[in-house]
C-alpha cells in the first residue's frame, strides 16, 4: 500500500497557543479522507502544514513521499488546493480564470490548451467558459474552483470546506466528481461539516481542540461507539470532550511536544 499522508506527531503553536497538537494518521493513494471538527478545531491549520505552506513546529509529515519540512516545494507542484473563499476572479470570464491559473500552474502553449480543455469537459463548463464568474451561481463558481485546482493534473486535490453554502443539488454534483476523481487514483483531503459528506469519505478524522481524538472508515467509528448515526457520534464526541479550551494554557501547548 502506498502512502499519500503519512502524519507523525504533527504540532503547531502560535506563541504559547497549540493549534494542532500531536496529530497522526496515515491514508493510503486513491482514498478520500474528511476533516470534521468544529470551528477552529485546527483542521485547516493541519491541511496548511501538509500542503507544505505552513511550517509545523514539531512532528513529522509526508506528502506524497515528500517531506512537509524540508521538501514543500515538491508537495506544492502535487496539489490542487480549493478552499471555501473558491479564490476566482469575480470580474473575469470563466476561460479567462482557467488561463489565470493555467499560468500560476506554469502550463503554457499547447499544454495549457489541453489540460484547459481536459477540465472544461471533466467538470462540465463547456457552455459556461465565456461567461463571468460574478453572474455565475454558487453551485457553478465552485465546479469553476474545482477545474481550476485539477489544472495541473494533481495527485493530491485539497478542498477546505469546498461546499460550504452550495445547494443541495450542486453539492451532490460536486462529490459525484470527487468520488469519480478518486476511483482514477487522485488522494482527496477534505474538510467539512456536512454528515452527509463525511459519511461518504473512506476515512474521517475527528479533530477537538487541536486533537486527533478519533480516526477510522465512518463504519468502523460508528461501531466503536456504539452509535447509529455520524450525527450521534459527532455529538457523543463533543460532549465527551468539551470543558475549556486546554490550547488555551501553557500545560495544554506542552502536552504533546
Ligand atoms: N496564524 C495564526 N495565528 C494565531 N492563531 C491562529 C493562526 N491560525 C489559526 N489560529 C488559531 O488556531 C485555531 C485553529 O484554527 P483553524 O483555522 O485551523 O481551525 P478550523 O478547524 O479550520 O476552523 P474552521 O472550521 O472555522 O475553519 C483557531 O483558534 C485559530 O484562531
Amino acid at each position: 500500500m502506498s502512502l499519500a499522508i503519512d502524519c507523525q506527531g504533527l504540532i503547531k503553536r502560535f506563541g504559547t497557543y497549540t493549534a494542532v497538537q500531536d496529530v497522526t494518521f496515515q491514508i493510503p493513494q486513491g482514498a478520500i479522507m474528511g476533516f470534521v471538527g468544529p470551528n477552529g478545531a485546527g483542521k485547516t491549520t493541519t491541511i496548511r502544514m501538509l500542503c507544505g505552506v505552513l511550517v509545523p513546529t514539531d512532528g513529522k509529515a509526508t506528502v506524497l513521499g515528500f517531506d512537509v519540512k524540508s521538501q514543500p516545494e515538491d508537495i506544492k507542484q502535487r496539489i490542487g488546493y480549493m478552499s471555501q473563499k473558491f479564490s476566482l476572479y469575480d470580474d473575469l470570464t470563466v476561460a479567462e480564470n482557467l488561463a489565470f491559473y493555467a499560468g500560476v500552474y506554469n502550463l503554457r502553449g499547447k499544454e495549457a490548451a489541453l489540460q484547459k480543455k481536459r477540465v472544461v469537459e471533466r467538470i462540465g463548463l463547456g457552455e459556461r467558459t465565456s461567461q463571468l464568474v460574478s453572474s455565475l451561481s454558487g453551485g457553478w463558481k465552485q465546479r469553476v474552483a474545482l477545474a481550476c485546482a485539477l489544472l495541473h493534473s494533481p495527485q493530491l486535490l485539497v478542498l477546505d470546506e469546498p461546499t460550504a453554502g452550495v445547494d443541495p443539488v450542486s453539492r451532490r454534483i460536486f462529490w459525484d466528481i470527487i468520488h469519480q476523481l478518486a476511483e482514477e487514483g487522485m488522494t482527496i483531503l477534505v474538510s467539512t461539516h456536512y454528515m452527509d459528506e463525511a459519511a461518504s469519505c473512506d476515512y474521517l478524522g475527528f479533530v477537538f481542540y487541536g486533537r486527533l481524538i478519533a480516526f477510522g472508515s465512518p463504519e468502523e467509528m460508528k461501531q466503536r461507539e456504539g452509535k447509529e448515526t455520524l450525527d450521534d457520534l459527532f455529538i457523543y464526541y463533543v460532549e465527551r470532550e468539551a470543558s475549556e479550551d486546554p490550547r488555551n494554557t501553557k500545560a495544554g501547548s506542552g502536552g504533546a511536544g
